[in-house]
């Protein structure tokens, strides 16, 4: 089989089907006590990415994070021994019903689940590159499909292991 025959590499929604990029943009937030290779293995992030290739093409939606919240001090912030789940601790075992993860929708008190896993988000929310409003209006739900449409290639089990509240209850269907 001769190179030319070869399927195009997989695009994104916003990238047209034929877009060839010349050039490409690495997008990775700056770091300040870390190098660039650890934030970028946060970020899964490889010069190949479909996504980082469409990132040449997309208007970016990152806002202005306050001082203090880039993606370093979150990681900082992470290795204090601080309680990020607000139930004493990180666990995998807690199984959490889509029902107690909807009542866990608030600024104080947010959960989020993204491939099985569930989260307390509360304290990553001014943390959030893309903002506050996009995660809150997603809080208490699974919100899977709409983080790896946004960004699959954020390493979410690595940013958010010390906010894991649990895993999400799978549904069963009887026929
Ligand atoms: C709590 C789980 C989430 C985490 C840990 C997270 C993390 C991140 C990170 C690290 C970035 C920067 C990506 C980069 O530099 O390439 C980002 C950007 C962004 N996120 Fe999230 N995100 C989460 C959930 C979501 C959800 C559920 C949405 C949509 C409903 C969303 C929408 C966005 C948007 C629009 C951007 C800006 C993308 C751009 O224009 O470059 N995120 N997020």
């Amino acid at each position: 089989m001769d190179d030319s025959s070869m399927p195009p590499p997989p695009t994104i929604d916003a990238l047209s089907p034929s877009s060839s990029p010349e050039k490409v943009t690495l997008e990775v937030p700056s770091t300040t006590s870390m190098e660039n290779s650890q934030a970028s293995q946060l970020l899964n992030v490889t010069e190949t990415s479909p996504e980082v290739v469409a990132k040449g093409k997309k208007v970016s939606r990152k806002v202005q994070l306050k001082p203090g919240y880039a993606l370093t001090n979150w990681v900082d912030r992470t290795k204090s021994g601080e309680d990020m789940t607000g139930l004493g601790g990180p666990s995998e075992a807690r199984i959490i019903t889509k029902e107690e993860l909807a009542r866990h929708n608030t600024e104080a008190d947010a959960w989020m689940a993204i491939r099985g896993k569930v989260y307390n988000i509360s304290k990553y929310l001014d943390y959030h590159p893309g903002g506050l409003p996009i995660l809150m209006a997603e809080a208490g739900t699974d919100a899977t499909l709409l983080f790896d449409k946004n960004h699959r290639w954020v390493n979410v089990d690595r940013l958010l292991a010390s906010c894991q509240v649990g895993r999400l209850k799978q549904m069963t269907l009887t026929i």
